[in-house]
């Protein structure tokens, strides 16, 4: 676990490291695709990430989940990341949303499945968030597509998500796709949140993502 003593700090060295992984991946094919998360707990990484020089015109940018609602909602991960990420150098970036026009994330599903595929795929790097549940990315307990999205058919990149907990309906990317990127970051503040990951309770679902071989880095302050 990397430790930091303010959020700040944890913020700066996070976007240092999604950065690298970014260069490095322009460096070797040219384009590189980031998702990150959403909540409460990012914003400040954002706004750090978004003032590196890097290549951004080749960079494409998504969520790891988002809940179903309009861009217009202080509930849309979408309108954090245009508000917080694709500003100054960073505004130079592709985005691509998770959520579309449909009524539902089951409708939408499929458009959104075909956006991602199109991406230059493993991605870059990834940033997970978790809740005081267990859950990262909309990998909630209880979720109803949730061994779907822990274990895809047909290598399906997205799922629908949800559980009471999620309040909205969610879409997510599912875990291979998370598992399979270069850089895989697990960002986590509070004395609760490590509490929860160290205390062993084998059910959480961020444990899927835990079980990753090289081992997700775990970015935490207080
Ligand atoms: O849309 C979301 O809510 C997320 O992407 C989610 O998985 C988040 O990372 C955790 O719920 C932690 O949220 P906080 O940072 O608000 O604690």
């Amino acid at each position: 676990m990397h430790e930091f003593s303010s959020p700040a700090a944890l913020a700066d060295a996070l976007a240092d490291a999604v950065a690298a992984a970014l260069a490095a991946r322009l460096a070797r094919e040219g384009a590189a695709a980031l998702a990150v998360s959403g909540g409460t707990t990012p914003v400040k990484f954002l706004q750090a990430l978004s003032a590196k020089a890097i290549n951004w015109s080749r960079v494409t940018v998504t969520l790891v989940d988002d809940r179903w609602v309009a861009e217009s909602s202080a509930r849309s991960n979408a309108a954090l990341v245009k508000n917080h990420l694709l500003q100054g150098p960073a505004a130079q970036a592709a985005f691509v949303p998770l959520v579309n026009g449909a009524a539902t994330p089951e409708a939408g599903l499929a458009e959104v499945e075909q956006a991602i595929a199109a991406l230059p795929l493993p991605f870059a790097a990834i940033v997970l968030g978790m809740g005081l549940d267990g859950h990262t990315a909309s990998f909630f307990p209880g979720g109803d597509r949730l061994a779907e999205a822990l274990a895809p058919s047909h290598g399906q990149r997205v799922e629908s998500m949800r559980a009471p907990a999620a309040v909205e309906p969610r879409i997510t990317l599912t875990l291979p796709v998370l598992l399979q990127a270069d850089f895989v970051a697990l960002h986590i503040e509070g004395a609760a949140k490590r509490e929860l990951l160290q205390s062993g309770a084998a059910k959480l679902p961020v444990r899927a993502v835990l079980a990753r071989n090289p081992a997700p880095a775990i970015f935490w302050s207080p």
